[in-house]
């Protein structure tokens, strides 16, 4: 049974004898001998490298070279049919406390899973090169960076980590003076030789119908089997920058959050930094590449997934982006709605899953207004606009390194102080597009009660509403009641000091089943309205949920809304919230008196406002 050798608690008991690098280089070959690779390569991060694992998989046929005229330094991968996005189903928080592991995460018993894995390990990278990958979330020796090291046996993995990470050898330096670092293993489960030792032909897309995503959080420890796609095997990702390091947050004061970061400049030049939590594939990457449409106003890049939140010594959130660069959602990415995005996969982008132009370039839903006359589509298939299925799949995706972003922060690498903090979900009725929480305890409820329409980020079926607290369902690596209260804790810590909180919805549909709001560059016009309320320059009107904005306060010029619509979008049914607030009790109480009860203080309260607001309209 292989654990991480190097994790503080069982160093401090002296469980693991030896320097950092010689329990580094004893846990490499334990894998090693588990899994039985034919040999073992340590990845340092260099373009060499990347030049050479790139011409090996484009051998193997894994990689598909697109017309360097047009898409210079830029590869197509096609994932396998069972393989094209997370799997929640087969996820797994295997704490020592199955109250550790809350409700809303699959727990197993650690001693019982880590005996499975060893089972499920065993000769899995048979005929295979096992490649180890020492990277760090933010910059390497960076105030709040963490190191990991990710062991796989997928050079499209490799590849895909050197430019989501900081990769290489200023990690292994860090790793070898005695940096603690999180111990990460990733097979596709996919050997190619058999007991006979015989070397058996290799497919595009290796992977196995059996799947395990495993975290280990009091050993800081994952184990990922049987596929190959991004949340799933790039383990930096949502298995350790979201699950582990969430844990490690709540043990050391921080938050770990799925959330993008943006620095947003007013006309009078003042500079703000926004979070924002919507769950996967509801618009991070889009906000965080956002093109103002009001005057005056920028917003750069600074990350579009993970942030990393700690208070700072001026008692202020602080906010790092852990990654280094974007795995975005194809579909809908056009010049129209997210021109930046357009802009930064022009070279040197890993795509996966989207279509194949004749003329050797890529293509899907939404990059142009009409399809081109003929495809290969992301199954590798003719395709013709009257096809009738998506030439790319609705999750295909982009890997490209964030400093190919024109929008980029000049210190997006950096941590700065947050002045807002909004959620969102997808939500056809009743979310408001903008609502600001009283306090700091509402918004951590507007937070916790955040639901959604699933989408295809995630086996499951797309578009039923589902609870996603903080965009957090699937990453939160502990006891979702009790993430609930470490934010509490962090809001009473931070004080008058804390950002505001807004929930947003840019997703409300009128009767007709139309998108009420325009979105994308014109959220710029709802960002507005948020600053100028965190400025304290407007007043807001109250609502049983919270605040929202006198119509007149919302830039709408030059918007194709009309007043009708602009009250739809605001609208508060009180019927239908208290339908809500009876939901918002049901999905609590699985969480048994682990709830905070600040937050049945704030139902009670909500409730209340609704009634009013209900005998109100009837008299009127
Ligand atoms: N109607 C509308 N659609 C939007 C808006 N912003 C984003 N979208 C669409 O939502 C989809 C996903 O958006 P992304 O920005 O890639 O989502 P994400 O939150 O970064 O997703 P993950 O990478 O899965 O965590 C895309 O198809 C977008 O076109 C908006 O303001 N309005
Ligand atoms: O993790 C992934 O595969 C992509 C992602 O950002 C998400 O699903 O939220
Ligand atoms: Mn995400």
């Amino acid at each position: 049974m292989i654990t991480n050798p190097n994790h503080p608690a069982r160093l401090e008991h002296n469980v693991v004898p030896g320097s950092p690098r010689v329990r580094l280089d004893a846990w490499v070959a334990d894998v090693a001998r588990l899994t039985q690779p034919d040999d073992i390569v340590w990845c340092d991060g260099s373009a060499e490298e990347s030049r050479r694992l790139t011409r090996q998989l484009v051998a193997e046929g894994k990689l598909v070279e697109l017309n360097p005229d047009l898409r210079p330094g830029s590869y197509l991968a096609r994932t396998s049919a069972n393989d094209v996005a997370r799997v929640e189903g087969r996820t797994f928080t295997c704490s020592v406390d199955e109250d550790d592991a809350g409700p809303t995460n699959q727990w197993r018993d650690p001693v019982e899973m880590r005996a499975e894995l060893d089972g499920v390990f065993a000769g899995s990278m048979r005929g295979r090169t096992m490649y180890v990958v020492p990277f760090s979330l933010g910059p390497v020796g960076g105030p709040l960076s963490q190191l990991g090291v990710e062991i796989t046996d997928s050079a499209y993995v490799v590849l895909s980590m050197g430019l989501m990470t900081r990769l290489g050898d200023r990690v292994l330096r860090e790793i070898n003076a005695g940096t603690p670092w999180v111990a990460t293993v990733h097979s596709l489960g996919h050997p190619l030789r058999g007991d006979d030792g015989a070397l058996q032909e290799d497919v595009a897309w290796p992977s196995n119908d059996t799947k395990y995503i495993v975290q280990f959080p009091e050993t800081r420890e994952i184990w990922s089997y049987g596929s190959g796609y991004g949340g799933n095997a790039l383990l930096a990702k949502k298995c350790f920058a979201l699950r582990i390091a969430s844990v490690m947050a709540r043990d050391e004061g921080w938050l770990a959050e799925h959330m993008l970061l943006i620095k947003v400049t007013s006309p009078e030049n003042h500079t703000f930094h926004v979070a924002a939590a919507f769950p996967s594939a509801c618009g991070k990457t889009n906000l965080a590449m956002l093109q103002p449409t009001i005057p005056g106003w920028t917003v750069e890049t600074i990350g579009d997934d993970i942030a990393w939140l700690k208070q700072g010594s001026d008692g202020r959130l602080h906010a790092i982006n852990p990654e280094a660069g974007f795995f975005g959602v194809a579909p809908g990415t056009g010049t129209l709605t997210n021109p930046i995005a357009v802009e930064t996969v022009r070279a040197n982008t890993i795509f996966t899953n989207v279509a194949l132009t004749d003329d050797g370039d890529v293509w899907w839903e939404g990059l142009t207004p009409e399809a081109p006359a003929h495809l290969i589509d992301w199954t590798g298939a003719d395709w013709t606009p009257s096809s009738g299925t998506p030439a790319a799949h609705p999750n295909s995706r982009f890997t490209v390194s964030i400093d190919q972003c024109p929008t980029l922060a000049e210190d997006a690498h950096e941590s700065f102080p947050l002045d807002a903090i909004l959620f969102g979900g997808r939500r056809a009725t009743n979310v408001p597009l903008v609502v600001q929480a009283r306090d700091w305890k509402h918004g951590v409820f507007l937070g916790a009660t955040i639901s959604s329409e699933q989408t295809a980020a995630a086996e499951g079926s797309v578009g039923s509403l589902r609870r996603d607290p903080f965009a957090m369902l699937p990453f939160c690596g502990y006891n979702m009641a009790d993430y609930w209260s470490h934010w509490l804790d962090v809001g009473d810590r931070l004080g008058s000091r804390a950002p505001k909180i807004f929930q947003v919805n840019w997703f409300r549909k009128g009767d007709d089943g139309s998108y009420l709001w325009p979105g994308f560059g014109d959220n710029s016009r709802v960002l507005e309205w948020i600053l100028r309320r965190v400025e304290n320059r407007i007043p807001a009107v109250r609502v049983p949920i919270g605040e929202v904005p006198r119509l007149r306060d919302l830039d709408v010029s030059g918007l194709d809304v009309t007043r009708d619509r602009l009250e739809q979008l605001f609208d508060v049914d009180p019927d239908s919230w208290l339908a809500e607030c009876d939901l918002t009790e049901e999905f609590f109480a699985q969480f048994g008196d682990r709830v905070p009860p600040e937050f049945a203080d704030v139902l009670r309260s909500t409730r209340y406002s609704l009634h009013s607001a209900r005998f109100v309209e009837k008299v009127a």
